[in-house]
């Protein structure tokens, strides 16, 4: 289905995913429906599978079983291009930028792959502004500091107009201080591209100011949904970050 079918009011729909990369599962039958221009937190230990789903969502891996439906829309095991051209993309942990490229560039190069224009840019601009982007505009990805790359990343998948955005980890790496500017963008694509947001955060202080809901994933099961406040007191939650790293054990003992 061609994706000028699909209106801003689709929901994402995750039916019976599984995933299993050989002899290891993922994780088996996981449903979970995001309204469109929602924000859905998505947690849970190291290893849990949150990359893998934000993979399988946006095209890049296939489930085992199960489908992905944006509207009427299958979009799971679609070329990732297509999937950008319906407004489905995604942010990536690390940096992803082309480094030798000058920050104007890696945003054209992000329009042109969903098939934008570069009149998006203007609608970027305030976000240019306050990340500090504009004033750094002709220099290569790779001399900005890490913080700076990170928001460039972020604001490319921006540039694409989505209607709904995968951010895997968007705070990671950052200094806190920086943290903030992951509010301010969340807060901008809602408001400017009345986007959907997916939000996979290791950072619980994020996950709870920012989603109304969460949803938790652990030994291969989705173990827990609802506002993050009770979700995180319960204590099969408690107890899957218990058993995971030393980081994740510092995030449950803050929530
Ligand atoms: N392409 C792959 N091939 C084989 N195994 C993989 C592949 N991608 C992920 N895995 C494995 O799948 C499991 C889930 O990994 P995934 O990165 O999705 O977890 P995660 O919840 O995002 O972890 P983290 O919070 O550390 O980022 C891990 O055991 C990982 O090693």
């Amino acid at each position: 289905m061609d994706g000028a079918n699909l209106t801003r009011g689709d929901a994402l729909r995750v039916e019976s995913i599984s995933k299993a990369f050989g002899g290891l599962k993922v994780f088996h039958d996981v449903n979970f429906t995001m309204p469109a221009g929602g924000l859905l937190g998505v947690i849970g230990p190291n290893g849990a599978g949150k990359t893998t789903m934000i993979n399988i969502i946006s095209g890049r891996l296939p489930p085992s079983s199960g489908r992905v439906m944006l509207g009427d829309t299958r979009v799971d095991s679609q070329p990732v291009y297509s999937n950008a051209g319906r407004g489905l993309v995604r942010s990536f942990q690390q940096t992803a930028t082309f480094n030798d490229n000058s920050i104007e560039d890696n945003l054209l190069s992000a329009i042109r792959f969903s098939g934008k224009d570069r009149s998006v840019l203007e609608r970027l601009a305030v976000l240019l502004e306050k990340f500090g982007l504009v004033e750094n505009w002709r220099r290569d990805a790779n001399l900005l500091p890490y913080g700076l790359q990170k928001m460039l990343g972020l604001t490319m998948a921006l540039a694409t107009e989505p209607r709904m955005l995968l951010l895997d980890e968007p705070a990671a790496g950052l200094e806190k201080s920086e943290r903030g500017n992951i509010d301010d963008y969340i807060a901008f694509a809602q408001t400017e591209f009345n986007c959907g947001v997916l939000l996979v955060e290791h950072d619980m202080d994020l996950i709870k100011r920012l989603c109304p809901q969460v949803i938790v994933l652990d030994g291969g099961k989705l173990i827990a949904e609802g506002a993050p406040g009770e979700v995180l007191a319960r204590k099969d939650v408690i107890d899957a970050y218990l058993g995971g790293s030393d980081e994740e054990d510092d995030h449950a003992q803050h929530s």
